[in-house]
C-alpha cells in the first residue's frame, strides 16, 4: 500500500526540532575527533548499521583520519514502524573480522536490543574487540540491557519518537537535516 504523502507531509510540519543541522554537524565531529583519539591504531572493520545508520555512517567516516575497512549489516527490528519488534538480520556482515577490533555505527541507541544483538553476533563471530558509535542516545529506563552504553555519542535525546539523519518515520524524512520529533510521539 503506496503511503499518505499528505500525512508524511504534515508530520514534517509539525514535527518539534530537536536539534538543528549545525548542532547534529558539530556532534558529529566531536564524535570523529574521540574516535580517532581512541582507535588510530586498531585497523578495524566499521559496519554501518543499515538504514539508520546510513547518514552517520557517511558522515562520520569523513572525520575519520586513519586506516580502516568500511562495510554494512543490515539488521532491523522497527521495520518502518514506530514501535520494535524481534530482531530481524537482512545482512549479515560479509567482510571478516575475526581478530579484528569492529567499530559499529548506527543511529540510534533506544531500548538497546538492536546494538546489544549486534555485539553478541561480532563477538561470538570471533571480532578481538567491538567498539559501538551511535548519533543519539535516548534517555528512558526502558534499556533492554542497563549496562549496555555506546562508547561514543554524539546527542542525548528526550523520550520522544524521532527522525531525521537516517532515522525513518514510516520509512519516510530519513533526509531530513536535523532530528525531529513527531507531535504527540
Ligand atoms: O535500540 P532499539 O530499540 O533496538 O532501536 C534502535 C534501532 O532501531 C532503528 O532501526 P530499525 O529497526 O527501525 O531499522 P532501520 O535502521 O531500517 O530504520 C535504529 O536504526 C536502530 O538500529
Ligand atoms: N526513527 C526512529 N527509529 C527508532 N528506532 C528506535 N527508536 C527510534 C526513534 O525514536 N526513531
Amino acid at each position: 500500500m503506496s503511503a499518505d504523502l499528505e500525512h508524511i507531509r504534515q508530520i514534517m510540519r509539525e514535527a518539534d526540532c530537536l536539534y538543528t543541522e549545525s548542532e547534529v554537524e558539530a556532534a558529529i565531529a566531536r564524535v570523529g575527533a574521540q574516535i580517532n583519539e581512541q582507535l588510530a591504531d586498531s585497523n578495524p572493520v566499521v559496519f554501518c548499521v543499515m538504514n539508520g545508520g546510513l547518514i552517520f555512517s557517511g558522515k562520520l567516516l569523513t572525520h575519520l583520519q586513519f586506516p580502516l575497512e568500511a562495510s554494512y549489516l543490515h539488521a532491523t527490528r522497527y521495520r518502518n514502524e514506530t514501535s520494535g519488534g524481534d530482531l530481524f538480520w537482512k545482512a549479515k556482515p560479509e567482510v571478516s573480522f575475526i581478530d579484528r577490533d569492529v567499530l559499529i555505527i548506527d543511529d540510534i541507541l533506544d531500548e538497546g536490543h538492536t546494538l546489544g544483538a549486534i555485539i553478541d553476533f561480532c563477538k561470538h563471530a570471533g571480532a578481538r574487540k567491538v567498539h559501538t558509535a551511535v548519533l543519539i542516545d535516548k534517555d528512558h529506563d526502558r534499556k533492554a540491557r542497563p549496562d549496555l552504553k555506546a562508547d561514543f555519542v554524539g546527542l542525548p535525546c528526550i523520550d520522544r519518537y524521532i527522525f531525521g539523519y537516517g532515522m525513518d518515520y514510516k520509512g519516510y524524512w530519513r533526509n531530513a537535516n536535523g532530528i525531529y520529533a513527531v507531535k504527540g510521539m
